[in-house]
């Protein structure tokens, strides 16, 4: 290593990485990133490593943006297991390199980043797509990605009631017990989603556990969960019957098992949207099945590093 990396922690990368600027970079680039040819942006389907023996994945999520001169890999573990292991189920680091060298500058937290940028993303989605009129939030999980969920949609919307499911319901009370605005803990999914116009699924569920029949016609759904080709968060008839965006058409075909085992058809990227090039009805029930891009993980790693550097 010709030079020594800057080390960045948890803390420094939450403080670093503001929604404010986060949200626009992210919409310019998942706009760039679905130009494709002339976007100048390389980002292969991530590689996927199954860890069998203990039910987890490593994945490597390398991207190269040219004309922002950003090289950057996330390596990430996320692991299936029971509630009670103490290890975060979702770990995960971030390299950003000298593109013209080849030496890594910085190696910061990416669970912070993982965290914070898919909820960004997911509301950009909601943004875009959500009904006019959206007064009721709901939330199926409770765990990182739920919170970070929680966080950014009440930082960026206005609901008048906020909803929580947990598979365990203790999970759920656990969760409400550190917000300070009220949120209504629910028994069950159906009771959850009844009604609402925005549901977040962020679970680790392998089967579905949201079925179009409880479903608010015209409701937005970011499903963040099942992130691999036979794990699934919702049934086929929703997804067959919404309009299905995703971020990256080709990691949706190989990894989303909600997309691929319920024969959706995906009706466009979330960058198509932001580029106008595909349309986005608000009265229609809505998909975004997000699976994370390498892409997401730069943007906000470079944001950090830039912050970082600023200061010094
Ligand atoms: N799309 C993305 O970019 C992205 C990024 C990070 C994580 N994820 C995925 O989001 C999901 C949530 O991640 P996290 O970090 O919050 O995980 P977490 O372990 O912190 O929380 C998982 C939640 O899912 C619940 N759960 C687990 N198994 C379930 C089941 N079978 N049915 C219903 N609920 C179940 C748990 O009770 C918990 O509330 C995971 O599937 C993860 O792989 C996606
Ligand atoms: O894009 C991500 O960061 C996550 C990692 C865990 C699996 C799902 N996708």
């Amino acid at each position: 290593m010709s030079e020594c990396p800057v080390v960045l922690n948890k803390d420094e990368v939450i403080r670093l990485l503001s929604l404010e600027d986060l949200i626009p970079r992210l919409e310019s680039a998942m706009g760039k990133f679905s130009r494709r040819s002339t976007s100048g942006i390389i980002q292969p389907v991530r590689s996927v490593l199954p860890i069998h023996k203990h039910h987890g994945f490593l994945g490597l999520m390398p991207v190269y943006m040219a004309d922002e001169g950003v090289l950057c890999t996330k390596l990430v573990t996320f692991y299936n297991r029971a509630e009670n292991c103490t290890s975060p189920s979702t770990q995960a680091t971030v390299l950003l390199f000298d593109p013209e060298r080849g030496h890594v500058t910085a190696m910061m937290n990416g669970e912070a980043i993982t965290a914070i940028r898919t909820a960004a993303v997911s509301a950009i989605s909601a943004q875009l797509l959500k009904p006019a009129v959206s007064d009721v939030l709901c939330i199926l999980g409770s765990g990182q990605q739920a919170r970070s969920h929680y966080d950014v949609f009440t930082k960026i919307f206005k609901f008048k009631e906020v909803r929580v499911w947990s598979r365990r319901r203790e999970m759920a009370e656990r969760f409400v017990e550190d917000l300070e605005e009220p949120v209504v803990v629910c028994c069950s999914v159906r009771e959850a989603v009844s009604g609402a116009d925005v549901i977040v699924t962020v679970t680790g569920a392998t089967e579905p556990i949201l079925g179009a029949e409880w479903i608010k016609s015209g409701a937005h759904i970011a499903a963040v969960g099942a992130c691999r080709p036979d794990w699934r968060e919702l049934d086929d008839v929703l997804m067959r019957e919404a309009l299905v965006y995703v971020d990256s058409r080709d990691g949706a075909h190989a990894e989303s098992g909600d997309i691929i085992l319920s024969g959706a058809q995906v009706f466009g990227e979330l960058g198509e949207v932001i580029n106008g090039s595909v349309p986005a009805p608000r009265e229609k029930t809505t998909v975004f099945k997000s699976l994370g891009m390498g892409l997401q993980d730069a943007v906000a790693a470079k944001l950090v590093f830039d912050k970082w550097k600023s200061e010094q």
